[in-house]
């Protein structure tokens, strides 16, 4: 809204609003340290965020399946699911969060206002879901690995769908085999049959996950068979803590029965498809990193130059056409963006 535009009453209200929020917001801060320094709340111990909505978390501390409400210190901003932080328990199993520990690495997406925001910490993997059916082109692949190499967490290619794959592979098989060459775990699934997912429960074992892929390639299929249990899939969540289901875009974590955890929101099923700059699509395509730098002209764009080491590369096969036409392909979508 345009400030100018408001009227000096409004403008009155507005500001006695927020008096108010900070007065109340300082207040419980002032109650807070109250009890803790009157010892109303128990030593200091560490926890992860399995789900939080607003200035309120759901904090689970490592070998225990019980969740605990917390809050936060005033001085603690912007803690996502998947932080480790340091928490303190009161009487009724509720809590307060008092520090964050460092971060492995944080998933981040543009808000409405275009502002990256965290969403969620510490994740050891991307499942970069695809399938048989809806088939991905090659490039919207390549699209997702570039933004998972953007943020230095490790891509998987998942495979899903498997049992609509004909005999020999098709062409799937082939374009697989590439990624293969080029270092990426590549994991085939299918939620259709016995043991269909034994090679994803392998590869999800003691790490913490996050699935990504466009819609129709079988995440929600996927996860409803990873975390069978309805009970399990909303969490050993206390009674208080079910409340805040309405904030379902929330991301949230959840300890897979056969070990590992995964993280899932709609926002993050999506990452990928969100902005990236020229450099980071570069470095995204991993066999081009040994050669950057080693173009003759330091500028060089990789376009047309002469003595571009990419091209002479390409030339030789040392990096595949396809990847390359990709690599054009997506940084000519960033023009449009
Ligand atoms: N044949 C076959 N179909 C599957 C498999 N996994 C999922 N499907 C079907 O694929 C369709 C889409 O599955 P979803 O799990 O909704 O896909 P999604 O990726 O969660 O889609 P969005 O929610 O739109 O992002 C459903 O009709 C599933 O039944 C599989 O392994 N084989
Ligand atoms: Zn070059």
């Amino acid at each position: 809204m345009n400030k100018r535009k408001l009227s000096r009453q409004q403008r009155w209200r507005i500001e006695k609003i927020q008096a108010e929020r900070a007065a109340r917001a300082d207040k419980q801060d002032a109650r807070e340290a109250a009890s803790l320094e009157a010892g109303e709340y128990g030593p200091e111990t560490p926890g992860r965020v399995i789900a939080h909505f607003g200035r309120t978390l759901d904090v689970q501390a490592p070998d225990e399946a019980a969740l605990h409400r917390c809050h936060l210190r005033a001085n603690l901003d912007g803690l996502v699911t998947g932080d480790r932080v340091f928490w303190r328990q009161a009487r009724d199993g509720s809590g307060v969060v008092v520090a964050r520990d460092t971060r492995d690495n944080v998933l981040e997406r543009p808000d409405p206002s275009g502002r990256l925001k965290p969403v969620a910490a510490n994740i050891g993997q991307i499942l970069i879901v695809f399938a048989v059916e809806p088939a991905p082109h090659a490039n919207l692949i390549d699209r997702y690995l570039v933004a998972a190499e953007a943020t230095g967490i490790t891509p998987v290619l998942v495979l899903n769908k498997i049992d609509l794959l004909p005999e020999s592979g098709g062409e799937l098989g082939k374009l697989l085999a590439r990624y293969a060459a080029l270092g990426y775990a590549v994991v085939e699934a299918t939620t259709q049959g016995e043991h269909g997912l034994d090679a994803l429960h392998d590869r999800l074992t003691g790490r913490t996950s996050a699935f990504v892929g466009q819609s129709g390639v079988g995440k929600s299929s996927l996860i409803d068979r990873l975390l069978p249990d309805e009970a399990l899939r909303i969490g050993a969540l206390s009674a208080d803590s079910r409340k805040g289901t309405h904030t379902t875009t929330t991301a949230r974590l959840y300890r897979l029965p056969a070990g590992g955890e995964l993280i899932d929101s709609p926002g993050i099923r999506e990452f990928g498809l969100t902005h990236l700059d020229e450099q980071q699509v570069t470095e995204g395509f991993i066999e081009f990193r040994e050669l950057l730098g080693r173009c003759r002209f330091r500028d060089c764009r990789h376009r047309n130059e002469p003595g571009c080491a990419l091209l002479s590369a390409v030339e030789r096969g040392d990096i595949l056409g396809e990847r390359f036409a990709s690599y054009r392909r997506i940084l000519d979508s960033l023009a449009d963006d």
